[in-house]
């Protein structure tokens, strides 16, 4: 696992904006396209509006890039609580990204539709032996969930599904996620975390005891790839020292 401690959001959102520049231009060296998963939240959403700005924008090749989402809050695309109406408005309406390339959780089906129906597109995509995201982007909420993989939710320990649908009491919505163990095939998972109101809970992800139940974040263990955690200073501040 490597921890990349920044300043500020906008500081950790450039230094991850070249990290996923630098990935980009490496994996294209010997695949033809690359696999972008992105998170909601506010903390991506920094990130996004810089990918999108002129020096990242005309130095990507947006064309070879495939979007696919972490997990949706299942409200219609036009409410603003929606992931994917985030990331259009920051960063997929002002880049040459290929419409046919954008994988949206569908929240105008049914849930149970909508999560067979990208069960099917991942499963299109990248064939019956599973998905091998090139990079999965991930967020991590004050109660230590991330995807929407809630704590004391039975959808952290899925294991046969890609994708799940369920109705989260606490929110009073349902919300279709990719499970833990596709995540875990991914070359690589970088997670982002900004605030104060992360500092205990990343300490406890990091470096507490084992408890995915508690804190959901820790099930996150790519197989064989990289884990890197980018984080600001107020939320690394709890941790012993910058790793
Ligand atoms: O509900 C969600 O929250 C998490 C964390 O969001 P943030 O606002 O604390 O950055 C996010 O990663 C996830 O995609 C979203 O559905």
């Amino acid at each position: 696992m490597k921890m990349h401690v920044a300043a500020d959001t906008a500081a950790l959102s450039r230094e991850l904006a070249d990290f996923i520049q630098q990935d980009i231009a490496e994996v294209l060296k010997t695949k033809d396209r690359y696999t972008l998963v992105l998170s909601g939240g506010n903390t991506p959403k920094q990130l996004y509006q810089l990918l999108a700005s002129e020096a990242y924008r005309n130095n990507i090749p947006w064309e070879k890039l495939h979007f696919f989402w972490g997990d949706e809050r299942f409200v219609p695309f036009e409410d603003s609580r929606n992931n994917a109406k985030m990331a259009f408005e920051e960063l997929l309406d002002k880049v040459p990204a290929s419409r046919d390339h954008i994988h949206v959780m569908d929240t105008s089906l049914n849930p149970e539709a909508s999560s067979e129906q990208y069960t099917e597109a991942l499963s299109a995509y990248f064939g019956n032996e599973g998905a091998t995201f090139d990079l999965v982007l991930l967020g991590m909420g004050d109660d230590g969930h991330t995807l929407s993989l809630f704590p004391g939710t039975a959808v952290v320990h899925e294991n046969e599904k890609w994708v799940t649908a369920f109705y989260l009491d606490a929110q009073s919505m349902y919300r279709i996620t990719l499970t833990a163990p596709v995540v875990n095939r991914a070359s690589k998972v970088a997670f982002m975390a900004a605030g104060k109101n992360k500092a205990e809970v990343l300490k406890q992800v990091v470096n507490g005891d084992r408890n995915v139940d508690l804190y959901p974040s820790q099930i996150i263990k790519p197989e064989n790839g990289e884990l890197h955690w980018f984080v600001d200073g107020d939320a690394a501040s709890a941790l012993a020292s910058a790793q």
